[in-house]
């Protein structure tokens, strides 16, 4: 059951004076737009719009939303692109969701590979990443950054950071960027990047919708390798596992071949529970790893995953035996997710556990982007870990939030510093907390880009004007 976003429509709804703009016959409001965009991936939680906007062009997006601020209660805008949040974030109760793969309806990716010249592609910021690898690998050419799963858009990954296994190498997405064409909530179409107007291009990439909607992000291109090997190690010692990851991360083995290193948890019990094979794992490798675990009597079994464009030998403390190589296109690598997709859905496991081990000096930290570990860490190493579960009967939602609390809490207790990626907070104490150093910063950024507050209320950091008002007379 989805539960309503809380404190979120307060404003009086739109002015009737929008739909006499140019941009009226691109307003949906019939029941079919609004419901679609009244929700999310996670399907937790729900808010509908008032209306849906299919923009053409980045303008309509900027007359929207200079509408909204010169309206004496401006309503909220929300950018969705795939829609793969989970806590609403990209919704906009009683405000106007703005459909961006409505752009995309046009060919807005452009891949500039002029000779003697460093290789980029301008893509729309509502721009699946799998269309810009196809359209860069026509050059022989990709980007260097992935999350593990390609049908997110541009904007959406660029708005949190974008993190998969090259991050270690090459930083998240955020960091592979030369420039931005963001809509500001004051409707004003600004192009930022390191040298103009700075303050935007740090603040929107990883902003989390709070500074403008990216309309065309610069992404740095390199050569493509046609194939990869890739590779999954297993241990069954969990400090043989993030001890191998360290060293695999480290500057001598990068720069030996390694371009992609992950980690997986693979609970003993999943192994009578889960699928028999995997688009990876045959169905006897998966027989032989659940007589591994049994025979070690281990909770869990820990892969590497890796990919190196040559076979590489390393003095790793893998259980000997247990190296599983293929040899694949770069594009079936990089969209393995598609296919596992497919057989976890069949599957219907719990979830899933990835631990990504990150690099801190690939992360620059001028961008809103919070990373996990205190300046005094002296290895400058910490993980992404992703606790993928899916809720599959009634009661599982409440059970693994309190779980996902409880994770938390030992982390806070511990003294482990830990940061949440795709945050979600109920109270601006908890956002303070969040952004820690970078807070003030933000609320300044904020008042500067969106001072009404319009841009994805569903993030639920900053109250708009009208919210105020409510808790004040409340
Ligand atoms: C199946 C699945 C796999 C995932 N895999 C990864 C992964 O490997 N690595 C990783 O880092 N993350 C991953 N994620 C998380 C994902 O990156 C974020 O949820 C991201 O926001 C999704 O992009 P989207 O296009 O669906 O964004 P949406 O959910 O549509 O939007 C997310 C937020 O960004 C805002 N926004 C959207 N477009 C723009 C824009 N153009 N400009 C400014 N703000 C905008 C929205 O208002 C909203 O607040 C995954 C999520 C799912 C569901």
């Amino acid at each position: 059951q989805l539960r309503p976003l809380p404190a979120a429509a307060a404003h009086g709804g739109l002015p009737v004076d929008l739909f006499s703009l140019s941009i009226a016959s691109k307003l949906r409001t019939d029941h079919n737009s609004t419901a679609k965009a009244s929700t999310d991936f996670g399907q937790m939680v729900k808010a509908a719009p008032a209306a849906v906007l299919h923009p053409s062009t980045p303008a309509d997006i900027a007359a929207l939303i200079r509408s909204s601020a010169a309206s004496p209660a401006p309503f909220p805008a929300a950018p969705r692109g795939q829609g793969h949040s989970w806590r609403g974030q990209a919704l906009a109760a009683g405000g106007v969701v703005v459909d961006m793969r409505a752009l995309g309806r046009r060919a807005r990716i452009n891949v500039s590979a002029a000779a003697g010249e460093e290789p980029y592609v301008d893509a729309g910021g509502e721009q699946l990443w799998i269309d810009v690898l196809h359209a860069a690998l026509k050059h022989g050419l990709a980007p260097r950054a992935w999350t593990d799963y390609l049908r997110l858009t541009v904007g959406g990954t660029l708005s949190n950071a974008g993190i998969g296994g090259q991050a270690f190498r090459y930083g998240p997405q955020i960091a592979n960027v030369h420039e931005l064409d963001v809509v500001t909530g004051t409707g004003e179409m600004v192009t930022c990047s390191r040298d103009k107007n700075a303050d935007l291009f740090f603040a929107a990439l990883g902003g989390l919708g709070q500074f403008g909607v990216i309309t065309r992000a610069r992404i740095r291109l390199e050569r493509a390798p046609k194939r990869v090997r890739w590779v999954r190690l297993a241990y069954s010692d969990v400090v043989s596992f993030t001890k191998d990851q360290e060293l695999l991360i480290s500057n001598r083995a990068s720069e030996a071949g390694f371009d992609y290193v992950e980690g997986q948890v693979q609970l003993n019990r999943s192994f009578a529970e889960g699928p028999k094979s995997t688009p990876f794992f045959s169905g006897g490798d998966m027989t032989r790893l659940a007589g591994f675990a049994s025979r070690t009597g281990a909770s869990a079994i820990y892969y590497i995953e890796a990919a190196i464009k040559w076979m590489y030998c390393w003095s790793l403390s893998f259980e000997p035996g247990f190296v599983f190589t293929k040899d694949v296109t770069y594009v079936q690598f990089l969209d393995r997710v598609r296919q596992e997709e497919q057989v976890l859905r069949d599957a219907n496991p719990a979830g899933i556990i990835l631990m990504y081990p990150m690099n801190k000096d690939r992360w620059d930290d001028r961008m809103t982007a919070v990373t996990a570990g205190g300046e005094d860490d002296d290895d400058g190493v910490f993980y992404a870990v992703g606790m993928l579960w899916s809720a599959l009967s009634a009661g599982d939602v409440e059970r693994l939030e309190r779980q996902n609390e409880a994770v938390l809490g030992f982390c806070d207790e511990a003294d482990i510093g830990c940061k949440q990626y795709l945050p979600h907070f109920t109270s601006q104490d908890g956002w303070r907390g969040h952004f820690g150093a970078k807070w003030e910063r933000l609320v300044e950024l904020k008042a500067k880009y969106d001072p009404h507050a319009i841009l994805s209320p569903g993030q639920r950091i900053f109250a708009s004007r009208a919210e105020k008002a409510g808790i004040a007379s409340s």
